[in-house]
């Protein structure tokens, strides 16, 4: 144990935490069985597989959702029925998996997305908005990087509402999870979306009011850093802040909106 790894646990501060990826997998394949799915490849691999759920009748752009997971857990099919509330309104939502740490580095994490990123971009006209929870909420953070994407996708990017997203990652150096994520000082420098410059697109952080202490710090930090507003929800912790992606909710109004 080292001094934050406390801190960063969120299973043991939840009620019934332990049972809410075996829910979420589950959630996840009914909703599979109902939508219309289709998978494109971005790379080799079969993590580098991008879900996308259709919508009936038109379509008003691309959601793009990126899953968490502290970088090294969970696949987008642990997340599908996430897909629900967006592609209920008209649109089409995409979600891209990565190879995960410890093969992966997060840098090398941040550019597989970057990849899908232009990859959907290439295959859809119209807007793109991002949302990613948690490790996915940095790693959405980190598009908006100058540079990180090709122009002609970064100048589609219309909103990005990153979720409980690790912002600052210069704290995970002093957690246990470091063994994995193999971060040292100037990697966790560059990746951390704070020292990125404002962005240029709207940004909504949103996060659980009942989160654990420094998730509550992360997303304050993100929006203070980037000048952006913050949504602080009533009763959500880590793990359930999610779910009013599945249907109309205040986070769903946010994402579309
Ligand atoms: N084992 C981790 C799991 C976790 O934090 C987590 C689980 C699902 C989605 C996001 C998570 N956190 C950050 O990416 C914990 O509870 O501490």
């Amino acid at each position: 144990m080292t001094d934050l790894d406390d801190a960063y646990a969120n299973m043991p501060y939840i009620p019934g935490g332990a049972d809410y990826p075996a829910r979420w997998a589950e959630a996840a394949a009914a909703y599979r069985d109902e939508a219309m799915m289709v998978q494109v490849g971005y790379g080799p691999g079969v993590r580098r597989q991008i879900d996308l759920f259709l919508p009936m009748g038109g379509q008003k752009g691309l959601i793009i959702f990126v899953h968490g997971g502290y970088w090294m857990k969970f696949s987008p099919q642990d997340f599908s029925h996430l897909a629900r509330g967006a592609v209920e309104a008209g649109w089409v939502v995409a979600m891209p998996g990565y190879d995960l740490a410890p093969e992966m580095r997060i840098e090398q994490i941040t550019g597989l997305i970057a990849m899908a990123v232009a990859e959907l971009a290439r295959r859809f006209s119209g807007p793109i908005r991002l949302v990613g929870h948690s490790a996915g909420g940095h790693l959405v953070a980190r598009m908006l990087a100058p540079g990180m994407l090709p122009e002609e996708v970064a100048s589609r990017i219309e909103k990005v509402v990153p979720i409980s997203p690790v912002s600052d990652l210069a704290p995970l150096l002093r957690t246990s999870m470091n063994a994995t994520l193999r971060l040292d000082a100037a990697e966790a420098g560059r990746e951390s979306p704070v020292h990125q410059p404002v962005p240029g697109v709207p940004v909504q952080v949103w996060v659980g009011a009942e989160e654990r202490p420094v998730f509550l710090e992360q997303a304050r930090g993100l929006a203070e850093a980037w000048a952006c507003p913050l949504t602080v929800e009533p009763g959500r912790h880590h793990f359930d802040v999610i779910e009013g992606l599945e249907a109309e909710s205040p986070l769903l109004a946010a994402v579309i909106a």
